[in-house]
Parts: C-alpha cells; sequence; structure tokens
C-alpha cells in the first residue's frame, strides 16, 4: 500500500512586492510504497526543498495534492496541522534542530510529552531505541556536550519515538563527518529494514547510494528514478554518478 502519494504537484511563489514570480515545481508525481526507502536528488534549486516542506504540510502547493495514507493533506484543518505532523511524521534535518535548553531525554521525549502520554509508557518506548541507537549513556546530556553525529543519532530517536507512518530526512549527513554519515547511514538502513518507511532529501552519493530508489528532480519534476533492483550499494553509487552527470549535460529523459 502507498504510504506517500504526490500527485500533480505545483508550486509558484510570488513574490508580495512585484519582481518575478518562480515555479518551483512544475507538475511533480510519485508514490512512497509502505517500507521503501526513497532518495531525492536534484541540483540546487531544483525544488527538493520545496517538495519536502509541502510533504511536510509546512507548506501549500498551488496545485495538486499530498495523500498520506490515503488521506489528502490539503483536508487537514490548519489548527490541526501540527498535531497531524507530530503524530504521522518524524523529521530528520541537517542541523539537528535540537533544543538546547533540554537534555537528550526531553528532547526525545518532546513529541509524546506534547501528546499528553504518560511518563511511565515514555520510558518504555525510550530504553529499548536508545540502546538500538547507542545514545543510552548520553540521555541526561545537554546538545551542546555530544558531537555532531550523537546529535543525529538523538534527532533519529526524537522521529523515531511516535513510531511514525514515514520518516522524513533533509540532507541528514550534510553535517557530518564520514565516520558519523557512515553511522547515520547504517541506522537508517537498519531502521528501514525493520519496516520504518523513509524519504530522504540528500545531495550525497553515498547516502542516496543506501536507498532502494533514487528519484532525481530536474525544473521542477521528477525527470528520472533509478532503482536499486538487484544491485549493491557499490553498484548502485556508480550508476547514481553516471545519472548525474547524465543529467548535468543535458542527456534524455529515460
Ligand atoms: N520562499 C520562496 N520565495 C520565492 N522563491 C523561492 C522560495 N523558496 C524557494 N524559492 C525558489 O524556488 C526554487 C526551488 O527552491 P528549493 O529551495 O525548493 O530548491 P532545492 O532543490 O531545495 O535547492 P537546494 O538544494 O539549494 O536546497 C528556487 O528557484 C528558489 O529560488
Amino acid at each position: 500500500m502507498a504510504v506517500l502519494v504526490v500527485k500533480n504537484l505545483k508550486k509558484i511563489y510570488r513574490p508580495r512586492f512585484g519582481g518575478s514570480q518562480v515555479q518551483a515545481l512544475s507538475c511533480v508525481n510519485f508514490s512512497v510504497e509502505e517500507g521503501e526507502y526513497v532518495a531525492i536528488m536534484g541540483e540546487s534549486g531544483s525544488g527538493k526543498t520545496t517538495l519536502l516542506n509541502i510533504m511536510a504540510a509546512l507548506d501549500k502547493p498551488t496545485e495538486g495534492e499530498v495523500y498520506l495514507d490515503g488521506k489528502p493533506l490539503s483536508e487537514i484543518k490548519d489548527r490541526d496541522i501540527s498535531e497531524f505532523r507530530r503524530d504521522h511524521l518524524g523529521f530528520v534535518f541537517q542541523e539537528f534542530n535540537l533544543l538546547d535548553t533540554f537534555n537528550v531525554r526531553d528532547n526525545i521525549l518532546l513529541p509524546l510529552v506534547l501528546k499528553g502520554i504518560q511518563y511511565k509508557e515514555m520510558e518504555r518506548l525510550l530504553r529499548p531505541l536508545a540502546a538500538e541507537l547507542g545514545i543510552a549513556a548520553l540521555l541526561d546530556k545537554y546538545p551542546y556536550e555530544i558531537s555532531g553525529g550523537q546529535k543525529q543519532r538523538v534527532a533519529a530517536a526524537r522521529a523515531l519515538i511516535t513510531q511514525p507512518r514515514l520518516i522524513l530526512a533533509d540532507e541528514p549527513t550534510g553535517a557530518l563527518d564520514s565516520r558519523s554519515t557512515d553511522e547515520l547511514l547504517a541506522l537508517f538502513a537498519k531502521i528501514n529494514e525493520r519496516g520504518q518507511t523513509i524519504l530522504m532529501v540528500t545531495h550525497s552519493v553515498k547516502a542516496a547510494s543506501k536507498a532502494g530508489r533514487v528519484l532525481f528532480i530536474r525544473d521542477g519534476e521528477v525527470y528520472h528514478q533509478v532503482y536499486r533492483g538487484a544491485m549493491s550499494d557499490e553498484q548502485l553509487y556508480q550508476k547514481i554518478s553516471d545519472t548525474l552527470t547524465m543529467l548535468a549535460t543535458g542527456g534524455e529523459r529515460r
């Protein structure tokens, strides 16, 4: 079953004070099946962040619709949007977005606190997750006391603790060194193997080469897709690199 369906999405930014309008998305169509791990790639300005913001219900499309589990996001009332986002989506951002005045435990538990979950239940959910993500010893520390890689694992824990239908990741390895990148990608692979659906926007060929499918966006539409099929990470890496070269040199749509 499709967890996410994106249909005929169009986004035009209209400047408030004159100037020309920008068509960030012209017609985007794709769907993500339950348990898939999909990467979205595209050059700077191709519309990835715009797309992610619309899928996250942070922005509205000019035309078209996004369905999560068959439910159109446009039908959700503005006052219910934050709750919808918290209950159904998990976010992992390049810049971690942790609260510096909260310790690691409270950062992770925040979505459950907002949901009014009992403390005992929160601890029951937290313990195995913290152990799995290798952050059990960090729970009483503050974000400024831990490394970038650890921060991103905390952010992943915060995204996962509500058991969301979909994880949306925006350049999650962008601020990490290569060892932390490898660790985070291994973690994403593991949670995906466990059945978690992931959609990740990335510039990194290495990150994309861990996904099951890669969508390439150009000029505001999905221009090309690569499926992993039986390819190894290394073979998929090569295929993605070749595709980026082909797209950059104006190659034919396939
Ligand atoms: N709020 C806005 N108002 C006007 N134009 C915008 C706005 N946000 C984005 N754009 C324009 O829309 C187009 C797509 O931008 P977007 O940020 O979605 O691209 P991107 O693929 O995420 O780029 P990057 O990889 O650099 O983050 C660009 O031409 C950008 O200048």
